[in-house]
């Protein structure tokens, strides 16, 4: 009898914590709470955007998953970002140590809402613009920045080649241009060396990626050595950041600002209460590694999808062609006469996003959405991969299709519906930078050459996901026009 006490005893408990673990108040929003203490979590794989989607299709826009022992809201319509992004601001704010690399408090990024973010938010805009985005100043650092590439290109001859470094090289310089003032990346070993391991493809990546939406996970034995690198690369990029500051210092000139660091200095020199040593070195890290990443791997989506659907790629070029000539240079003011080049680049935000998930919110205090109570302290995640593949608002969500954004005349289609820099008060800081960026580049790679796969190679056209979604590394063969 006492087997059968045991048995009993064990089925009890079972049948408890089952219950209790399923427990949820009348007004939460539905969702898979998974197995006990792990939750939803083993139906994560290599792509957590698909798992997410298919929840959201499943219980519905506003779903609540549970992972490990905590709540994640997964906002996975267009309706629903919008009331809880743009209409509410109780769901702002961040988790703190989502992202270890950007732990600390300071910086933009990951910082809690309120008034010392949006200081923050604003001052960095106006530099940002200053130093180029809105005057169109910085068309001249991507340009050349761009030419550098093609010129790496063109030294290729027609050997096939990894074209991800190339682009991540471009684009990390121009961020690196606009904070720094000069060119750290080809300048400064350990800052290349950054770069390379910002761009390495590790088996660990889809891990991180989970970590960077469940912090808590970080006590987990794989999880927690992950958390420890992501610590230890801080540490040598704020160790870096901080003697390109101490440079600056010696050699900067108050009334003439060179780049962003000095314009902040100048802002300390003020005694501003929140300008301070540690944030000036967290808002240099947190632009180079939110500027870096996103625009590059949109950059070599645009490049692989354009190598598989090569009638595209001669559409863009022809469109260039008419539009420049033989040798004009590509400028922002033209890209109203580029219709064409805009939906291509639009199709790949929507079909690619960058950031699938977004970066976490996280809610300040008890609040609504959609009729459902979401209670503080929840991490909140927009499935902007779900509303890009979302089927009641793109026919054939999974076709490349640059042509659903042309109206009948031809004209480009700007989509409220392409959030690849999410909406609302955290959207992305840097989306002007970056449009202007995928343009110039675009333009000027393909204006040049006209690239192909090397024949033989297996290509994935799904990528991998860490927090950004990108491609794995692919060769090309650049044949010069
Ligand atoms: C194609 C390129 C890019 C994509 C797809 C992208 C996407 C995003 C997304 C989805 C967010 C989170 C928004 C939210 O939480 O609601 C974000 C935030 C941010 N991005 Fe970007 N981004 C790109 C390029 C850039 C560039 C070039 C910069 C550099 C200036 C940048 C700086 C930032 C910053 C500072 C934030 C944090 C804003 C805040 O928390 O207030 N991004 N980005």
């Amino acid at each position: 009898s006492s087997i059968f006490d045991t048995i009993l005893l064990v089925f009890i408990v079972s049948y408890l914590t089952w219950h209790f673990w399923n427990q949820r108040s009348a007004w939460a929003p539905p969702g898979p709470r998974g197995l006990p203490f792990i939750g939803a979590i083993t139906s994560i794989r290599k792509h957590p955007e698909h798992a997410m989607m298919k929840w959201n299709q499943q219980y519905g826009p506003v779903c609540m998953v549970r992972f490990g022992f905590k709540d994640i809201l997964l906002l996975g319509s267009y309706e629903a970002a919008h009331e809880a992004l743009v209409k509410n601001m109780d769901l702002a704010d961040r988790p703190s140590n989502g992202i270890a690399v950007f732990k600390g408090g300071k910086g933009i990024l990951m910082t809690k809402f309120g008034s010392y973010h949006q200081e923050q938010r604003r001052f960095s805009l106006n530099k940002l613009r200053e130093y180029g985005m809105g005057r169109r100043a910085l068309e001249p650092t991507i340009l050349l920045y761009s030419n550098e590439l093609c010129e790496r290109i063109e030294k290729f001859g027609s050997k096939p080649f990894y074209i991800d470094m190339e682009i991540y090289k471009a684009i990390s310089s121009t961020i690196c241009h606009i904070v720094f003032g000069h060119n750290v990346i080809e300048e400064n070993e350990d800052f290349k060396e950054i770069i390379n391991t910002l761009n390495k493809k590790s088996k660990l990546n889809v891990l991180s990626g989970i970590l960077a939406f469940a912090p808590f996970l970080r006590f987990l034995p794989v999880f927690s050595t992950i958390h420890a690198k992501s610590v230890n690369f801080q540490q040598t990029l704020h160790a870096l950041v901080r003697q390109e500051i101490s440079e600056h210092e010696k050699t900067r000139d108050p009334k003439e600002p060179r780049d962003y660091i000095d314009s902040f200095l100048n802002e300390m020199d003020k005694a501003k209460s929140t300008m301070q040593d540690e944030q000036l070195v967290a808002m240099c890290r947190d632009l180079f590694m939110a500027g870096t990443d996103t625009t590059s791997s949109t950059t070599s989506w645009i490049i692989l999808f354009l190598c598989r659907y090569p009638e595209v790629q001669r559409k863009m070029q022809e469109e260039a062609d008419q539009v420049l000539g033989s040798n004009g240079e590509p400028k922002m003011a033209l890209a109203e006469k580029m219709p064409y080049t805009r939906a291509v680049i639009q199709e790949i935000n929507r079909i690619r996003p960058n950031v699938p998930l977004s970066v976490p919110h996280y809610s300040s205090k008890d609040t609504m959405v959609m009729g459902y109570k979401i209670p503080k302290d929840t991490i909140v995640l927009t499935n902007i991969w779900g509303i890009h593949h979302d089927e009641k608002l793109w026919k054939n969500p999974y076709d490349f299709n640059p042509e659903r954004h042309l109206d009948s005349n031809g004209k480009f289609i700007k989509s409220s519906k392409v959030i690849q820099f999410n909406i609302g008060l955290r959207s992305c800081l840097g989306q002007q930078l970056a449009n202007m960026e995928l343009f110039l580049v675009t333009v000027s790679i393909f204006r040049q050459f006209s690239f192909s796969f090397n024949p033989g190679d297996k290509i994935d056209m799904e990528g991998e996901s860490v927090i950004a979604l990108r491609p794995y590394s692919y060769r090309v063969i650049a044949e010069k026009r």
